[in-house]
């Protein structure tokens, strides 16, 4: 199977606080991850790893064998931040952020052209958002302004996506419409990572899983992943404790 990130040996320290301490993970392309763990386990420090927004202090990050910052100028890496990273009052429609996916493509003039409007607006129509492209971005529901930034992503027409708890906040037709589109984009070749609290949505959402707590403890099966006494291993739990966790998130 074709290794699309490669993770190996990565420490990332913020000060005194060992965010990610001698992670390692292989993610394939062509089918979807879920990355799992606890508050603070260092899911959003993973991504940033990988996006090249933090530098490790030990280990290495390589996207198709390219260090993190060159995959992702040259337009690789699309990115669905968690929403507590966005400012929904910045004065931006709908439209202009799924627009921003084609940044990369555009000229020095920075001018779209008729390829990039139709990009933009086949993405919208595939979350179901071409009636709102007008709205400010703001005035969305919290699914509506996910479904966006997915149709950011496919917009950009990336070979990877990295999704950071997509589905907080996220009513359940817009989280089983983000689940449909990441599983074809998967089946189309794609690279997905998706980090998530919400357990429940895992077996339909990922091929494979991942559970991390500064490093990763298991990767493997979405059924081995969920069994109770790794996720008790994952959350600091005891295995009946991380049962219960796993039928309430
Ligand atoms: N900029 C920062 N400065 C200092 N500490 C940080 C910084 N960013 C993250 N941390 C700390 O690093 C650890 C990992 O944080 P990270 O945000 O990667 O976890 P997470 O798994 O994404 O958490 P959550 O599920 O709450 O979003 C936490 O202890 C956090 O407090």
């Amino acid at each position: 199977m074709k290794t699309s990130i490669s993770v190996e040996h990565v420490t990332v320290r913020y000060g005194d606080v060992v965010a990610l301490d001698d992670a390692s993970l292989e993610v394939a392309a062509g089918r979807v991850t879920g990355l799992i763990g606890m508050n603070g386990s260092g899911k959003s420090t993973l991504f940033k790893s990988i996006m090249g927004a933090v530098r490790p202090e030990l280990g290495s990050v390589l996207i198709d064998g390219m260090a993190p910052a060159a995959a992702r100028s040259s337009g690789r890496v699309a990115y669905v931040p968690q929403s507590e990273d966005v400012d929904w009052a910045f004065p931006i429609s709908v439209r202009d952020v799924v627009m921003m996916g084609r940044y990369g493509r555009l000229g020095v003039t920075r001018r779209p052209r008729a390829a990039d409007r139709a990009a933009v607006e086949q993405a919208l129509a595939r979350v179901e958002l071409a009636e709102l492209g007008d709205r400010q971005i703001g005035a969305l529901s919290g699914g509506q302004k996910k479904r966006a930034f997915v149709a950011r992503c496919i917009a950009q027409d990336s070979e990877l996506l990295l999704l950071d708890e997509p589905f907080a906040g996220v009513d359940q037709r817009s989280e089983a419409m983000i689940v449909r589109l990441l599983r074809e984009l998967a089946a189309a070749g794609r690279t997905v990572l998706v980090s998530t609290h919400d357990l429940h949505a895992l077996p339909d959402l990922a091929d494979e899983a991942a559970l991390l707590l500064r490093r990763v403890l298991f990767h493997g099966s979405v059924e081995e992943a969920l069994m109770p006494e790794r996720l008790a291993h994952a959350f600091g739990l005891d295995a009946r404790d991380a049962r219960e966790t796993g039928e309430t998130l």
